[in-house]
């Protein structure tokens, strides 16, 4: 294992029925990193993420978190190993008030009979999520009348309140506010400061802003890592774009539209 190195990933591969979704990655993320992923449609974004947290079984390779082997464990055990993701879907309960599902995401590493007793005030891991997102004054509030940003910060705070050292976080930024954005830019900025962060991202003008590393993939394998400078500038990555770009111009979903725009505009 290299040395500062939270998660390796060597010569990972999936396969689907026979296609390979994944082919051959290897990835290295430091601890303290915030490094994001992006590529195109179906260049194996999730999938990756589904095998670093045990959702999918790979057909060959190694992810190390923290020197210890991930493949063949189970969900649960790798979220108390400390590895927390979103998902694309919400997972938070509406009626429950803000502080009552961090209460809850909290809660999975305490014993049974501690949940069924009613506890006074708030433990550190919620207080210390409230006070990060900002959701403190939102706290008695049910989390069915938050704004669409506000859920995405309140699921971001109950994977903090359950202590992982590693989050990966799929497109947190999706459907946002320009305000919104900024805001979880220098929430994910803050959390980076004493977590390493893996972000799922397609918004360029978002990479631009708060990236240091980024790992592009496409078709499965890693095609070019580095800061978000070299990595616009490679022109492997302006062709895997650009050439989407042209022959897909009609089934570019709007985030990816945006993300091709944004970089077909600057190299041209
Ligand atoms: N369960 C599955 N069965 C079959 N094929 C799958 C499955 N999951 C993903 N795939 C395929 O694997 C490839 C990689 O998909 P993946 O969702 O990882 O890409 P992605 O980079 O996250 O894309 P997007 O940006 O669209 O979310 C795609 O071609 C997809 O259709």
């Amino acid at each position: 294992m290299s040395d500062g190195a939270l998660l390796e990933v060597r010569d990972l591969s999936v396969v689907f029925d026979g296609f390979r979704a994944i082919d051959g990655i290897d990835l290295t993320v430091q601890h303290g990193e915030l490094r994001f992923l992006i590529g195109p449609n179906g260049a194996g974004k999730t999938t990756l993420v589904d095998v670093i947290t045990g959702l999918t079984k790979p057909a060959t390779g190694t992810v190390r978190f923290e020197g210890a082997d991930l493949v063949g464990r189970k969900e649960h055990e790798i979220v108390r190993m400390g590895v927390g993701r979103t998902f694309q879907t919400s997972v938070v309960f509406e009626k429950l008030t803000v502080v009552e599902n961090l209460d809850l995401a909290a809660s999975f590493r305490r014993p049974l009979w501690s949940l069924i007793r009613r506890r006074r005030g708030v433990s550190d891991a919620v207080a210390a999520a409230m006070e990060i997102t900002g959701l403190d004054v939102l706290a008695e509030r049910p989390a069915g009348v938050l704004s669409h940003g506000q859920r995405q910060w309140l699921e971001i705070g109950m994977l903090i309140a359950q202590g992982p050292r590693l989050l990966l976080l799929d497109e947190p930024v999706a459907g946002m506010s320009a305000d919104e954005r900024s805001r979880t830019g220098q929430l994910l900025t803050e959390i980076a400061k004493d977590h390493t962060v893996i972000v799922i991202e397609h918004d360029m003008e978002f990479l631009r802003r708060y990236a240091s590393q980024v790992t592009v993939l496409h078709e499965g394998k890693v095609l070019t890592e580095g800061s978000v400078d070299e990595v616009r500038a490679d022109p492997l990555v302006q062709e895997v774009y650009l050439g989407r770009a042209r022959e897909d111009a009609a089934v570019v979903p709007e985030e990816h539209a945006a993300a091709v725009a944004t970089t077909a505009g600057e190299v041209t």
